[in-house]
């Protein structure tokens, strides 16, 4: 992170955490869950989301606490527990998820702008690639020329972000109408969302893009002034988390019905506060987020290019990945990390890609570290290494473990076979880049296990390859 020295207490360890969550997933919730789930499933489906996210959460910060020699993000626990491909593998899926997520909120930014002025569409017109294009490359330069993230920047955005988020639940809060929101709770006037199941399933992919971050917030640890806090602060930070994005999901579905919300640009809590209160609820809205977004941008472009130099660094990824500018930036995970979100842009353009199938794909990219870590933390637990006698914490772990385990297949379920069949796609070319790591270490490529758990991943990315080719796959 800044390097800063000044240890932290309970109240900036929770702003941290809840500023490492809240981007711009939120304003886009009430549309993104409308288009698939009605009010019971949207009940239904928080209520797993609360219970699995909060035990990923804990996964994180017990990993954090039980192997703080380990750091430098989310594939050492991959690396440690599974060995070096799924080590690999966690570090580049975490690294593509993260860029997607940028490709994302360019795209959701310039939707917001498409509000006011419909040349940009939903974001993804010539014109809103165009300018994100040059947006884009705009932050590449600064962070060149070494810009960081200050506590100024994190400071403004978190308060451009969270007022219009709060102003929004307390006066859609009180619109809320109890008839809108009972309708038709089960959503059977709309055939093609399936029975509740289903629902909750196609909900769930949303739910996850916008607890993002959550991996990231146990790295205040070592900056906390006093450990217990840190705890308490993941706790907190995430209970405050799912009640801003439970009450923005809840509270429209009360002002508006399901249909009408499915229908909705993005991002949509500015429809919805228009919908109350008129034009100044989506000027407001779309400000807040602009400012959100902008920095938000910024600090995952940095993130993206740390995953690839600090993997680089320990032999994960290839060591060109690890050369430095005079003014130590990272350039060419730099540079690979924005081509590759530039490549996306246009890929989005000519696919007439979506902020929302942009969101999917980045969810879908992320739940192999999100399992791997799990399993890791779980592998912990079984072995009991670290607890000498303490049979109370490590029965606590193993339960963790198992919930967390479980809600990471759940997801993997859930996102169903379309995204693991892309996620394949996405995950089989970085054999390229592990095959170089490898050689320059002068270690073999796959060990025994690894064969075939790759073959198996190289046969999915073929039949998606086949898939996008033939037609019967899209975006
Ligand atoms: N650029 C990214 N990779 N963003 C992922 C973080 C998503 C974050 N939870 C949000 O709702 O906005």
């Amino acid at each position: 992170m800044t390097g800063e020295s000044r240890k932290l207490g309970l109240g900036s360890l929770t702003a941290l955490v809840v500023g490492s969550m809240v981007g711009g997933g939120i304003f886009s919730l009430p549309q993104n869950i409308a288009a698939r789930a009605d009010v019971g499933a949207v009940l239904i489906g928080w209520g797993i989301t609360a219970v699995g996210m909060l035990a990923l959460a804990f996964v994180f910060q017990g990993l954090a606490n039980r192997k703080p020699q380990l750091d430098g993000g989310v594939y050492v626990y991959a690396k440690a527990g599974l060995g070096d491909y799924m080590g690999f593998s966690s570090a580049w899926g975490y690294w593509i998820s993260a860029w997607l997520g940028n490709v994302g909120y360019f795209v959701l930014l310039f939707s917001t702008l498409g509000y006011f002025f419909p040349v940009f569409g939903q974001g993804n017109t010539p014109l809103a690639i165009a300018c994100a294009s040059g947006l884009l490359w705009c932050v590449h330069a600064l962070v060149l020329r070494g810009i960081k993230e200050a506590a100024l920047i994190n400071l403004i955005t978190t308060v451009a972000k969270l007022v219009p988020i709060l102003l929004f639940i307390v006066i859609v809060g009180l619109a809320f109408d109890r008839d809108i929101f009972t309708r038709d709770i089960w959503g059977r006037s709309n055939p093609q969302f399936g029975g509740v199941l289903e629902q909750v399933r196609n909900m769930m992919l949303v739910t996850v893009f916008v607890f993002i971050g959550i991996e990231g917030a146990s790295v205040y640890s070592s900056r906390a002034e006093r450990r217990r806090d840190v705890g308490k602060a993941t706790v907190i930070g995430f209970l405050g988390v799912l009640a801003l994005l439970m009450l923005v999901n809840l509270l429209s579905l009360g002002v508006m019905s399901q249909p009408e919300l499915a229908a909705l640009q993005n991002p949509s809590m500015a429809g919805v506060l228009e919908h109350v209160v008129g034009r100044w609820g989506a000027v407001l809205i779309s400000i807040g987020l602009a400012v959100s977004l902008l920095g938000a941008l910024l600090s995952w472009a940095l993130l993206c290019a740390e995953i690839l130099f600090v993997s680089a660094k320990d032999g994960t990824m290839p060591a060109f990945l690890r050369r430095e500018n005079a003014n130590q930036v990272p350039v060419n995970a730099l540079w690979l990390t924005n081509g590759m979100i530039q490549l996306f842009l246009l890929i989005t353009l000519f696919s007439q890609g979506t902020y929302l199938s942009l969101i999917y794909l980045a969810s879908s990219m992320i739940l192999v570290p999100y399992l791997w870590s799990a399993v890791y933390a779980l592998l912990l637990a079984l072995r009991g290494e670290t607890y000498e006698d303490q049979a109370g914490l490590r029965r606590k772990d193993l339960a963790v473990g198992l919930l967390a385990v479980g809600y990471a297949i759940w997801l993997l379920y859930a996102g169903g076979v379309k995204y693991l069949l892309l996620s394949a796609l996405l995950y089989a070319p970085g054999a390229l880049l592990f095959r170089q790591a490898k050689r320059e270490q002068g270690q073999v490529l796959f060990t025994r296990y690894e064969w075939p758990i790759f073959a198996a991943v190289l046969l999915t990315a073929v039949l998606a390859g086949y898939g996008l080719y033939a037609g019967h796959l899209t975006l």
